[in-house]
């Protein structure tokens, strides 16, 4: 790897998380266990749950919102704040952060970006402070007394900046969640919400259309749900999360939800026409089509193998060019195990990533020349 001065950035030793559910605790724990000399501060409405974090050493402060403690931190000491409430909760945390003068950065875990990324906007004086964020990983079972240290581990944390997102504080962030276990993507915050409405929403939403199946059948319900062999348990599991939360998903992300269940009535349609056809053909290629693209998904998201790559690209004052290119990466499936901008002199800057032995490089050397960078890729050897 080329010498040069480094910008620091694993700089966030003072980080706040707002809400210790299932997310939020996951991450107080996983950030303490990765470097115990980050002071992470705890907030949460429900005392018990601050009690319980504090007992497991997953937070070294806690109080309510409205704790003075709270205030001291983020005016003296804070210069992260995750925000890990569900999603309406957040504007007033940016007006509360807004008026005690908290100038750090902000990031957030909801599973919507519209709406918090226009509260932000109204709020926020400098909206380049927020970097939505959205970690896909989780479980049906929320509150503190689902949080795993390794909920993270190997899953993908997709992170959305934006031109205004300064450099810097994209790479800082990228560090602490890589730091988490997680695998962080790049993802412009206007495609959020519809795609993971495909891959996220809607299948709640069908797991709990089979949920209700099997319930409007089921005489005696435990003589019918004993019968489930492991598929009803696997494509089900999901519905028993908490239906608040679910519900706010859904009207924040209404139109996409919308559109992607009635289109997943057209599918189901298609099933149902090819029985009363007696179409076996036609039904056959549906469950062919639909086995191989399933079976074409990884159980884990590995590296082929353990070689890596270094990509170096030579930084021209142009306006985020951090998103743009974290963004192509992501986009041809290229992982970005980290990233940091070398400094050359004072006037001449490189962004160095360092990439897994995945995705589509050849694609990845042609995004980014078309879109105007100067690239130079070197194959590392692993002991480097
Ligand atoms: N459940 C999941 O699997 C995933 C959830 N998310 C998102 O992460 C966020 C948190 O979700 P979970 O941890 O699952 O929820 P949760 O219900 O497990 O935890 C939420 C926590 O926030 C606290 N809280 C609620 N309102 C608050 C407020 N105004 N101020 C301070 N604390 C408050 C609650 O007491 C609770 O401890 C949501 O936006 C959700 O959409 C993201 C990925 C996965
Ligand atoms: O439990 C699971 O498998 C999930 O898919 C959890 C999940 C729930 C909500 C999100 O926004 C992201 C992930």
């Amino acid at each position: 790897m080329n010498a040069g001065l480094r910008v620091d950035t694993s700089r966030y030793k003072n980080i706040a998380v707002v809400g210790l559910g299932l997310i939020g605790a996951s991450c107080a724990a996983r950030i303490r266990q990765f470097d115990e000399s980050i002071r992470v501060f705890g907030v949460d409405t429900d005392e018990v749950t601050l009690v319980k974090a504090v007992q497991n050493g997953w937070v070294t402060g806690a109080s309510l919102p409205d704790g003075e403690a709270f205030e001291s931190f983020v005016r003296n000491e804070c210069e992260l704040v995750i925000l890990a409430t569900p999603a309406t909760a957040a504007r007033a945390y940016f007006e509360q952060l807004v008026s005690w003068g908290y100038s750090g950065i902000i990031t957030d875990t909801a599973s919507t970006k519209a709406r918090i990324c226009s509260d932000a906007a109204d709020v926020l004086p400098d909206i380049s402070r927020f970097i939505p964020g959205h970690p896909m990983a989780g479980s049906e079972v929320n509150g503190i007394e689902g949080a795993r240290v390794d909920l993270f581990e190997g899953a993908h944390w997709i992170v959305c900046p934006n031109e205004d997102t300064p450099a810097d504080d994209y790479l800082a962030l990228h560090e602490l969640l890589t730091g988490m276990g997680a695998r962080v993507i790049s993802l412009p915050r206007e495609d959020h919400d519809r795609a993971i409405a495909i891959v996220s929403h809607v299948p709640h939403f069908v797991a709990s259309s089979l949920v209700e199946l099997a319930a409007n059948h089921a005489d005696d319900q435990k003589a019918l749900f004993r019968l489930c062999a492991g598929g009803f348990k696997d494509s089900t599991r999901i519905a028993a999360g908490s239906p608040e939360l679910w519900a706010g998903i859904a009207f924040d992300n209404k139109k996409a939800l919308h559109d992607g269940l009635v289109e997943m009535s057209q599918i189901i349609a298609r099933f149902i026409a090819a029985l009363e056809h007696d179409d076996r053909a036609e039904l056959t290629a549906l469950l062919d089509h639909s086995a191989k693209i399933r079976r074409s998904i990884p159980k884990k998201w590995l590296p082929d193998s353990e070689n890596l790559l270094e990509v170096r690209i030579p930084m021209e004052n142009r306006k985020g060019m951090v998103a743009e290119v974290t963004t192509i990466a992501s986009k041809v499936g290229c992982n970005i195990q980290s990233i940091e901008i070398d400094h050359l002199t004072s006037s001449a800057a490189v962004l160095d990533m360092i990439l897994t032995d995945e995705g589509d490089i050849g694609r990845l050397s042609i995004e980014l020349l078309n879109a105007g960078f100067r690239v130079s890729l070197l194959p590392l050897s692993v002991k480097e």
